[in-house]
């Protein structure tokens, strides 16, 4: 089966790509989760630092697939505060609020907040913070932040540490430092 929407992937970049030509890009249900489920990969991998979003064929994207909501107008099933919803502002949000804050540290450390509830980000890319500084707010619950949770729910943080690109385990690398986590 062809991919609905594909990434393509050079370097830090990641080239987001809605694939049906033949009709314009027009967004049914399948493709809507397919867009929102790439979008959210990318906002999600720390290897890519610019996203750009485009259409295959000679439209970028005709919108709603006027079809699916002529079909679903005519049998009752057409619910357009839920595709609003659970679709368009999803898919706004996350490519509104990407990319997730990373703090370098030097010396190849880096760490990784994600999960955190859209729009409270309170730093932007290139500013110097702080040991104590609030970056953002903790989110990840979808029920409330669809954009930023992913499939996961409850509120919760994902920190990640970082050595030269590669995650490392957390636990270690505090304590050597005279932290503990979860204190
Ligand atoms: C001017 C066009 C954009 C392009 O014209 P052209 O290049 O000549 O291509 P066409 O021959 O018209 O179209 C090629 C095939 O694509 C199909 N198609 C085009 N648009 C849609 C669509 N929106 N949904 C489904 N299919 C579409 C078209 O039928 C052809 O397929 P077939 O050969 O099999 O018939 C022109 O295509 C155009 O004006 N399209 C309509 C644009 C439009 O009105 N879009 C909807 C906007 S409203 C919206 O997106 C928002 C919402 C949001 C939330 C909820 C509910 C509703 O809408």
């Amino acid at each position: 089966m062809p991919a609905l929407c594909r990434v393509d992937r050079d370097g830090a970049v990641a080239t987001v790509v809605l694939d049906r030509p033949e009709h314009r890009n027009a967004l049914d249900l399948a493709h809507k989760e397919a867009l929102l489920d790439a979008l959210e990969d990318v906002a999600r991998d720390p290897e890519v630092r610019a996203v750009v979003l485009t259409g295959s064929g000679p439209a970028f994207c005709v919108g709603q697939d006027l079809r699916e909501h002529a079909a679903g107008l005519a049998d009752g099933t057409w619910d357009r505060q839920r595709t609003v919803e659970r679709h368009y502002n999803a898919i706004v949000r996350t490519l509104t609020t990407m990319p997730q804050p990373v703090v370098d540290h030097g010396g190849g450390i880096v760490t990784r907040d994600a999960h955190v509830l859209s729009g409270t980000f309170q730093v932007s890319v290139g500013d110097t913070v702080t040991g104590g500084q609030q970056i953002a707010s903790v989110g990840g619950d979808r029920s409330i932040d669809p954009a930023d949770a992913g499939t996961s729910t409850g509120c919760h943080l994902h920190f990640e540490v970082q050595r030269d690109g590669q995650a490392i385990d957390p636990g270690p690398f505090f304590t050597e430092r005279g932290i503990t986590l979860g204190s």
